[in-house]
């Protein structure tokens, strides 16, 4: 196994994803968005990810990468993507965080404007005030702004179906070019990772090109949040536990630490010997808590649900929360990788062949992604009632 990128010291491991990103970089080192997604110019919000090409067989320094990934989710489902700066610098990372904050920062009344519950939303797509968000029947101490990609039949009567909403030009004049921005960026990494998982789960090229086909058209989600301290006499948390839907989450958050916890049941990983004083139990299993701190440069990576059925939970979504104590208004900006609304997601024969025989007797349960996330999204918003999640189960 390589261990030289498998660093530890900031608890989680790093996987540096330069050798899949490298080759799709110009002269200058840079991955140009319009060359390699052309589409972006016209569509930033769904470039046609069908174009993108990757080395096949893979090179010796990328199957290191699926290698160090597969540990990774193995182990921990959560991990740091570092080796972006051909698609990220970080005046990139800067501007769309600061960009979060400003739109927090403007006053209630403009926020209330693009309110999930305004009358033009589809009730998912807009901005949800404090507390507005319900994880395991305890109010969410966050505020956030919820974008999806555009649907391709606007009626906001139907679930997931409506516009997003901008800020109006006068308040954010640059709001939506950074978002577009960041957002296409963000597609190629999720669909590039992806792809890494292919090679990590010895896929053939048939079978991954079939699996690309289903996340080509991803229904992505990337939300702004924005934490004010969490009150000291609430039994909330900033956000609840959970686990994210979809394929991955590639977070951007700002330098705060302590607020990001993961939890790594020790079935995951011998956390026996290192860990002992830290081991606890949580919902009936026993592991630690462990923070995801920023690492400058790098994303915050995590498996999703979906990733948990198509690899027959060889690598299963991992459970998290934020509890943000520090004084500052903490801002982070997850993206959401997701498969197409109408993919049908079922174990991978490729899963079941490195699990063996017995992997039939454990089959995971299959979902169309759509029907799943609706279902996940119908009955949301703390004032419609009952328990939103957006992106979480
Ligand atoms: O703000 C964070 O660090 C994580 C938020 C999160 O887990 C989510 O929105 O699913
Ligand atoms: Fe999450």
């Amino acid at each position: 196994m390589p261990t030289a990128s498998f660093l530890e010291a900031s608890q989680l491991p790093i996987v540096d994803v330069a050798p899949f990103l490298k080759p799709l970089a110009g002269s200058d080192g840079r991955i140009h968005l319009d060359e390699v997604l052309p589409s972006c110019k016209t569509s930033p919000l769904t470039p046609d990810l069908s174009n993108v090409t990757f080395a096949y067989p893979p090179t010796r320094a990328q199957q290191e990468c699926a290698e160090t990934l597969h540990q990774a989710c193995l182990r921990y489902g959560f991990f740091y993507l570092s080796g972006l700066d051909a698609l990220f610098s970080s005046a990139d990372f800067d501007k769309i965080l600061s960009t979060a904050r400003s739109f927090f920062e403007l006053p209630s009344e403009t926020k209330e404007q693009l309110s999930i519950s305004n009358g033009k939303s589809d009730g998912a797509r807009g901005y949800q005030r404090l507390k507005q968000n319900v994880t395991l029947g305890k109010q969410d101490w966050h505020q956030g702004l919820d974008l999806y990609r555009p649907p391709d039949n606007i009626d906001p009567t139907q679930p997931l179906c409506g516009e997003n909403q901008w800020p109006a030009q006068s308040s954010m004049p640059d709001f939506r070019s950074t978002v577009e921005e960041h957002v296409t960026r963000c597609l190629l990494l999720g669909f590039v990772v992806t792809y890494v998982m292919t090679i990590a789960l010895k896929m053939t090229k048939e079978e991954a090109d079939a699996l690309r086909a289903k996340v080509e058209q991803s229904f992505w989600v990337m939300r702004m949040i924005g934490y004010d301290r969490l009150d000291a006499q609430t039994d909330s948390l900033s956000c609840g536990e959970h686990v994210d839907y979809g394929n991955v989450t590639l977070l951007l958050a700002d330098e705060t630490k302590g607020a990001l916890q993961v939890f790594i049941p020790s079935t995951r990983h011998a956390l026996q010997e290192r860990h002992d004083q830290k081991l606890t139990d949580f919902q009936g299993q026993r592991g630690i808590w462990i923070t995801a701190d920023p690492l400058p440069g790098a994303l915050v990576c995590n498996v999703g649900k979906m990733i948990e059925i198509w690899s027959n939970k060889i690598y299963p979504a991992t459970l998290h929360r934020v509890i943000h104590r520090a004084d500052n208004f903490r801002v982070s900006v997850p993206f959401f990788f997701e498969p197409a609304l109408d993919a049908s997601i079922e174990p991978l024969d490729a899963a079941m062949r490195l699990q063996g025989p017995e992997a039939a007797t454990q089959r995971e349960q299959g979902v169309v992604y759509g029907a799943f996330l609706r279902s996940k999204v119908a009955n949301n918003f703390a004032s419609e009632a009952k328990n939103n999640n957006n992106n979480k189960t």
